[in-house]
């Protein structure tokens, strides 16, 4: 645990008047937590010796992957070098927001806690779409930009062309574009003046109910959920009891600090403050993003606004590659969900895969981020159905169902089947227009408008099917735009569509884990490619077995696997040899390693082979 540095005054109480809560909103490799760090050291707050580089990034895969998934705060004390404030130390807390599409509402609660907002942009890339639709969301919240473009150290950085752009967004003067260096440190003074100066402080009313918004909170294995909030009105006090206004929880407050970057308890926090609490919850889902927080007694009546449930838009079903670690699985799982309030699941059973878990994710980010952790740090290894969205789809006899399964989706007389739409957003340089709306189209896509950023580069928007970006999407864009363009998403709403459920038959019997909803228009090309790609890595078996895939009872594609007398095995395979030698080498490791489907083996690779390829299960990994 580092020192505190003498010049931190006691957290409790600052005169709102000295404080000033801004967040940073940068693109994923613009140079956030460069900049952050950068920060704490100008500060004091961490000494140079104990610098590590991005020292708020705490999670192993964050750090690894370079992306930022929980925002955390920290109390800068800085007395500004110049202006009308020179000398006099003022407390900047510092938000770190979330910078990726899966986690907006995060984003939101973060910029609901600031008054403004550092917008920090890489001079040699330009503002992304997840930037600018997070820049939106600041200006709607109405708080104060400080337009920064960064690493204008870089031979390759274009600081004219690029204040230019950001001038034209916020509506001011390119000269008024702060440029730095996170890297070497080049105007970050400057900078820090500039947020003292510039960005409101906090107003609230001291005497007034305590309310304080819940903006993070993070399951943390010694202290249990710590929790991150800005007082709004009034003030918290150590040993108080509080109240969760959605739930009407009640809760000890055990402890109750800022961080510095590490915890530093205190009496109590007062209006405008930014900290953390301990109630000794073990389980973030009792400490909601977004919520308020009052005393118990004499408590607010009034929540603040903007709580909302995180709501998950993406379920796959997650199975152990050995069926014994299902047991594992489940503990990993509640683990994970001790924090993570946005991941939900329950169990489901597959005739192809086995037991498992059916689990909802805000996005295609947070899925990966999930499978990887359970695993990395659980060491189980996982088959994943191809990802899907929630349907509605209501009956003609006037039931509706919720399908989060597609081989849940319900047989007879279908009425209407609503899909969640979205309204995304694609940044790209001008030449790939083209191309944009050719993918954008293809995908059921309907134009809403588009704009010139500067002289070469479009914002344009369209709204799309979510079912038709959660695959993907996003790896096409980028290859059809030799990776310049940027995408943002937000939920809008659903459309009635026409889609259907495509089953895969095995000698007959429907294998569940294939089954999809898909668009009418796309369902043949669905059912001969899962056909042809089944065909080819499934092994004869002792009697001829016909794959097909089917609407309903109606059979839209055919292939038949033709049987084998025993022990030809060299004969069994065609194609790339190399490949086929290794499913019959993993083969040979056991029955586990097969799955009957009614009376068909088949090898578990190839469940993963399908359901892991953009080809056929249409799954798709990567950054956005
Ligand atoms: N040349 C140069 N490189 C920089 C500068 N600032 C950051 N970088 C580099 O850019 C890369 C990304 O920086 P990060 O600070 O990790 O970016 P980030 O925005 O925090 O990324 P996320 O944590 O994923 O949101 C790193 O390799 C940094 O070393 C700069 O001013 N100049």
């Amino acid at each position: 645990m580092p020192a505190t540095p003498k010049n931190v005054p006691e957290p409790s109480r600052t005169d709102p008047a000295l404080i000033r809560n801004f967040c940073i909103i940068a693109h994923i490799d613009h140079g956030k937590s460069t900049l952050a760090d950068r920060m704490l050291q100008l500060t004091g707050v961490v000494e140079q010796r104990q610098m590590r580089a991005q020292y708020l990034d705490r999670m192993d895969i964050e750090r690894e992957r370079g992306i930022t998934i929980k925002s955390q705060a920290v109390r800068l004390p800085w007395a500004p070098t110049e202006g009308a404030q020179q000398g006099s130390t003022h407390i900047l807390n510092m938000i770190d927001t979330p910078g990726h599409v899966d986690f907006t509402y995060e984003v939101s609660r973060s910029l609901a806690a600031c008054e403004g907002t550092v917008l920090l942009v890489d001079a040699a890339q330009g503002i992304e779409a997840q930037t600018l639709a997070n820049l939106y969301l600041a200006m709607e919240n109405d708080l104060k930009i400080i337009p920064v473009l960064n690493k204008i150290d870089l031979p390759a950085a274009q600081p004219e062309k690029f204040s230019e752009e950001l001038a034209n967004l916020i509506g001011c003067e390119p000269d008024e574009v702060l440029k730095v260096s996170a890297k070497t440190g080049l105007g970050v003074e400057e900078l820090l003046n500039k947020v003292v100066a510039e960005i409101p402080a906090p107003v609230g009313v001291a005497d007034a109910p305590a309310r304080a918004m819940i903006f993070d909170s993070v399951y943390d294995s010694y202290r249990g959920v710590v929790t991150y909030v800005r007082v709004v009105d009034g003030q918290l006090n150590k040993r108080e009891r509080i109240r969760m206004m959605s739930t009407n929880a009640t809760h000890e407050l055990l402890e109750i600090g800022s961080n510095s970057p590490e915890m530093l308890p205190a009496d109590g926090l007062g209006v405008g403050e930014v900290g953390y609490l301990i109630t000794g919850v073990k389980d973030v889902r009792q400490s909601k993003v977004g919520d308020t927080i009052t005393s118990l007694h004499k408590g607010a009546e009034e929540a603040l606004g903007g709580y909302k449930d995180p709501k998950p838009m993406v379920f796959s079903g997650l199975y152990p590659l050995d069926g014994s670690d299902y047991p594992e699985l489940r503990e990993a799982l509640d683990k994970l969900q001790l924090n993570d309030a946005a991941l939900v699941y329950e169990p489901e059973t597959s005739a192809a895969l086995g037991f498992g878990f059916r689990v909802g994710f805000l996005g295609l980010l947070h899925l990966d981020v999930v499978r990887e952790r359970l695993e990395r740090e659980f060491g189980l290894d996982l088959i994943a159905t191809a990802p899907n969205v929630v349907y509605r789809v209501l009956m003609e006899d006037g039931t509706e169902h919720q399908v989060t399964n597609p081989s849940e989706f319900p047989e007879g007389k279908l009425a209407e089947v609503y899909e969640p739409v979205v309204r995304a957003t694609v940044l790209a340089p001008s030449e790939f227009i083209g191309a944009i709306m050719e993918l954008c189209q293809t995908r059921r896509g309907v134009m809403l408008g588009m704009d010139y950023l500067s002289e070469d580069r479009v914002e344009i928007r369209y709204t799309l099917p979510l079912a038709e970006i959660v695959f993907d999407f996003f790896d096409h864009l980028k290859s059809k735009t030799r990776g310049y363009a940027s995408l943002d998403y937000e939920p809008t709403g659903e459309q009635s569509a026409d889609l259907v459920k495509v089953d895969i038959l095995l000698h007959g019997d429907k294998v569940d884990a294939f089954s999809v909803i898909t668009h009418k228009d796309q369902a043949y090309a669905y059912g001969v490619r899962l056909v042809a790609k089944l065909k080819e890595l499934i092994p004869r078996q002792n009697f001829e077995v016909p794959v097909q895939a089917a609407i309903g009872s109606r059979v839209i594609a055919r292939e038949t696997i033709r049987a084998i007398r025993k022990d030809v095995l060299a004969k069994c395979y065609g194609g790339d040899i190399s490949r086929k030698r290794k499913l019959l080498e993993k083969q040979k490791e056991g029955k586990k390693r097969m799955k009957m489907v009614g009376a068909v083996e088949v090898p578990q690779e190839a469940f993963i082979a399908v359901l892991s390829s953009d080809d056929g299960g249409g799954q798709s990994k990567g950054k956005k």
